[in-house]
C-alpha cells in the first residue's frame, strides 16, 4: 500500500483554524479507511516572514518538491502591508506555485441545494450549479517582467506585465479541454482579445487546439467582463471556463458568491505529470486569511476540507472516498448546520470552525457505518 506524504502549510490568519479541520479529517480517511500519510508541517506567509525573514524558507521549497501533495491554509496580514513584495506572506504561495510548476488552477464551484438560499443570488439562477475554472497559475501579470515601482517625472510609475507564452497557454488550454471532456464537453476561454495582445494570442492559441486535438468539445471564447457579468446573470450557462491568472483570480472570487460563500470554495493546483507518473499538486482553500475573523472561531473550514477531497481524487487516486466526503458535507448542511458566513442572519445560531469540524466528522462515521 503506497504512503503518501503530505506537507502542510497552516499559513496566517484563519489558515491555522481551518487547518487543525482538515487535519482531522485527513487522520479520519488514515484511521478509517486505510490511507497512509506521511506528513510534514512547515510555515509560510506572515509566519514563515517572522521567523525566518522570508515568506517560505528554501527548505519548506525543497521539502515540497519531495511531497505527493501539499496543503496550505492561507496567508497574509495587514501587519505585512508595507513589506517589500519580494517579502510579503503572498509570495510565499507564488514561489511554491511557480517552482512546482502549477500552472492549473482548478477552482470548482458546486452550490449544495442547502445553501440555495444562502446566497446573495435568486434560487433559480443557482439551483444546481457545477461549473469549473481553470486558472492559468504561473504566467501572466502576477509573473511578467519587468515588474515595480520606479522613478518617474510625476513622483513614480508602477509597472506590472502581462505576458503570455503560446506554450503558457496550451498546457493550460490541453488541461481544461481535458477536464471539459470529463464532465460536459463544453469550454468558455476568458480573455480580452478586444485590447490586449496577449488576449488575442490567448485566444488564437486555444482555438488551434481545440480545432485540432478536441473537436468534439464545444468551444467558445467570451470578453473577461462580460465573463463576469454573465456569471452573475446566468452561470449556469458555463460548465468549464479557462483564463488568465488575474482574471481567473477574480471570476474565482465572483463565482463564490453562486455557492453562498467564499468560505466554500475549494482549489487544487496542478503540474504536468513527470516521467514517474507523479503530478505536483497544492490544494487550498480559495479564500484568504480573513483577518477580519481570525481568532475568533468563525471561519467555516469547508473550502479546505473540501480541498482535500479534491486530493483524494487528484492525487490519492481515491474518487470514492472524494465522493464519500463530499455526501459527508452535504448531509451537513442538508441538516441545518452553518457557520456565520452560511447564514443571512444575525450569525446568532452559528457553529463554530470546530463545531463545523465535529460535525463532518460525525457525519463520516454514520456514511461510512451505513455504507
Ligand atoms: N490563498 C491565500 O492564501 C489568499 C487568498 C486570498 C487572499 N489572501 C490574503 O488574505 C488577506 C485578506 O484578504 P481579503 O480580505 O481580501 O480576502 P479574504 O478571502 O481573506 O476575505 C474576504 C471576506 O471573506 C470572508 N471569508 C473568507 N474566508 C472565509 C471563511 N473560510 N469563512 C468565513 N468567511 C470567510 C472574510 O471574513 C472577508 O470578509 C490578504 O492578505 C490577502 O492577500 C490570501
Ligand atoms: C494570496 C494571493 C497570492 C492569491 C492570488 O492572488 O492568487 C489569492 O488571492 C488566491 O486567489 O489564491
Ligand atoms: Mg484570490
Amino acid at each position: 500500500m503506497a504512503t503518501f506524504k503530505i506537507l502542510v502549510l497552516p499559513g496566517d490568519g484563519i489558515g491555522p483554524e481551518i487547518m487543525t479541520q482538515v487535519m482531522r479529517v485527513i487522520e479520519w480517511f488514515g484511521e478509517r479507511r486505510g490511507i497512509t500519510f506521511d506528513i510534514c508541517e512547515d510555515l509560510i506567509g506572515g509566519c514563515a516572514y517572522d521567523r525566518y525573514g522570508k515568506p517560505i524558507s528554501d527548505a519548506a521549497v525543497e521539502l515540497a518538491h519531495s511531497c505527493d501533495a501539499i496543503f496550505v491554509g492561507a496567508v497574509g496580514g495587514t501587519k505585512y502591508d508595507e513589506l517589500p513584495f519580494h517579502l510579503k506572506p503572498e509570495q510565499g504561495l507564488l514561489r511554491l506555485r511557480k517552482d512546482l510548476v502549477l500552472f492549473a488552477n482548478l477552482r470548482p464551484a458546486v452550490c449544495f441545494d442547502a445553501l440555495i438560499d444562502a446566497s446573495t443570488l435568486k434560487p433559480d439562477v443557482i439551483s444546481g450549479l457545477d461549473l469549473m475554472i481553470v486558472r492559468e497559475l504561473t504566467s501572466g501579470l502576477y509573473f511578467g517582467e519587468p515588474r515595480g515601482i520606479f522613478d518617474h517625472e510625476s513622483g513614480h510609475i508602477g509597472i506590472n506585465t502581462q505576458s503570455y507564452t503560446t506554450e503558457e497557454i496550451s498546457r493550460v488550454a490541453r488541461a481544461a479541454f481535458d477536464l471539459a471532456r470529463q464532465r460536459n464537453s463544453k469550454l468558455c476561454s476568458m480573455e480580452k482579445a478586444n485590447v490586449m495582445e496577449s488576449g488575442k494570442l490567448w485566444r488564437d492559441v486555444v482555438q488551434r487546439i481545440g480545432d485540432a486535438e478536441y473537436p468534439d468539445v464545444a468551444l467558445t471564447h467570451m470578453y473577461a467582463d462580460n465573463g463576469g457579468m454573465q456569471l452573475v446573470r446566468n452561470p449556469k450557462q458555463f460548465d468549464v471556463i479557462v483564463t488568465d491568472n488575474m482574471f481567473g483570480d477574480v471570476l474565482s472570487d465572483v463565482a463564490a458568491m453562486l455557492t453562498g460563500s467564499l468560505g466554500m470554495l475549494p482549489s487544487a493546483s496542478l503540474g504536468a505529470k513527470d516521467k514517474d507518473g507523479k503530478v505536483p499538486a497544492l490544494y487550498e482553500p480559495v479564500h484568504g486569511s480573513a483577518p477580519d475573523i481570525a481568532g475568533q472561531g468563525k471561519a467555516n473550514p469547508i473550502a479546505g476540507i473540501l480541498s482535500f477531497a479534491m486530493a483524494l481524487r487528484h492525487s490519492f487516486n481515491r474518487p470514492d472516498d472524494c465522493i464519500l466526503l463530499e455526501n459527508a458535507i452535504n448531509a451537513v448542511l442538508e441538516n441545518g448546520i452553518r457557520t456565520a458566513d452560511l447564514l443571512q442572519a444575525d450569525g446568532k445560531s452559528a457553529a463554530t470552525t470546530t463545531q463545523m469540524g465535529d460535525a463532518i466528522l460525525a457525519s463520516l462515521d454514520a456514511i461510512s457505518e451505513t455504507s
